[in-house]
């Protein structure tokens, strides 16, 4: 049976520099981003319905064009009458190092929980098999927002669906970091599986090693952990079982952006086929290697048909 998705958060214009004042124009966002490698990686029917707000001005439905041309469901992209997309821009070092800027602050995606009560309900949400959500899902939403939020997840994981949480902290979006770790915890409580960088626990929480990481989210409740380290790998848990996996070698990164949110929907799309989160840690690693020796969050399709023709989740099945 198909499953479904629901994959939460906000996609924005995304700019990078081609040549000097000329840029490249996309439309990027992590959770989009993931949702993207997910549904292109999946080797089973997946409904990935991609949970927003755009506005009604046209890049928003030029947005909207881009997530249909992707093969993922927009009935859950709402319509705010007042806003209208975020935009960012990509710099990246003489590493490949991505850092953003963003104009984000009055974007549409920020409505996204008002615009869900006002025009749709719960209905739309139960059921799914799956509902993805990120730090910057969170990030975005108002204090009373992200209660609405989080009452809806609860919800959610109480009807049967498995919750996936990557924190990805961004402090330029959280007023403090008090309030990003409370929010943080809170979601690694009502999930069932979570993606996190270490980066990120190494900012919030302290940790220095991946293990560490594992054992604070064992002791949260959570079931199935893979901590990202970029280049020196992974390090998971699953049903009491810890393993490790190396990063893919790259011979030359480009822009590291969406590394981590392409590993994530390699990973998810693996264990949505059936495969073992050792082995689907594998696939993911390759897809993140292949991500970043690319400019901008999302490779063109032409340029990823070419990893396609020759990486599956499945040829990592030993
Ligand atoms: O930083 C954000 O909020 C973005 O969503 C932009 C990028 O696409 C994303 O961070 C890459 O992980």
């Amino acid at each position: 049976m198909t499953k479904r998705i629901v994959i939460m958060g906000e996609c924005m214009v995304e700019l990078f520099q081609l040549v000097d004042n000329v840029y490249h124009q996309n439309f990027a966002g992590d959770v989009f981003n993931t949702a993207v490698y997910l549904k292109r990686t999946c080797e089973v029917p997946l409904d990935v319905q991609f949970f927003t707000a755009v506005g009604i001005d046209r890049i928003s439905d030029k947005l909207v064009r881009a997530v249909e041309r992707e093969k993922i469901d927009t009935k859950l992209m709402l319509r705010s009458k007042t806003a209208r997309p975020g935009l960012y821009m990509i710099n990246t070092d003489a590493f490949g190092e991505r850092s953003f800027v963003y104009w984000r602050d009055s974007s549409a995606a920020k409505q996204v929980v008002q615009c869900f009560m006002a025009q749709s309900n719960y209905e739309a949400l139960k059921g799914c098999d799956m509902f993805y959500f990120s730090g910057i899902t969170l990030a975005i939403l108002s204090d009373a927002d992200r209660t609405t939020l989080f009452t809806l997840i609860e919800q959610l994981k109480q009807d049967g669906s498995q919750i996936v949480f990557d924190p990805n902290y961004r402090p330029a979006l959280w007023p403090n970091a008090d309030t990003a770790k409370a929010a943080i915890l809170q979601a690694y409580r009502l999930a069932d599986v979570a993606l996190p960088g270490l980066d990120d626990h190494k900012a919030l929480f302290d940790a220095e090693r991946t293990d560490q990481v594992v054992e604070h989210l064992t002791e949260l409740g959570v079931t199935e952990i893979i901590v990202k380290d970029g280049k020196n790998g992974i390090n998971g848990r699953f049903k009491q079982e810890c393993f490790s996996a190396m990063a893919h070698p790259v011979k030359k990164v480009v822009d590291t952006t969406a590394a981590g949110d392409s590993f994530n929907g390699g990973y998810l799309a693996a264990r949505l086929g059936g495969i073992a989160p050792q082995q689907a840690v594998k696939f993911a690693a390759r897809l993140a290697g292949f991500v970043v020796e690319h400019t901008g969050a999302i490779v063109s399709k032409e340029h990823f048909n070419g990893f396609w023709a020759k990486h599956r989740p499945s040829s990592f099945v030993k």
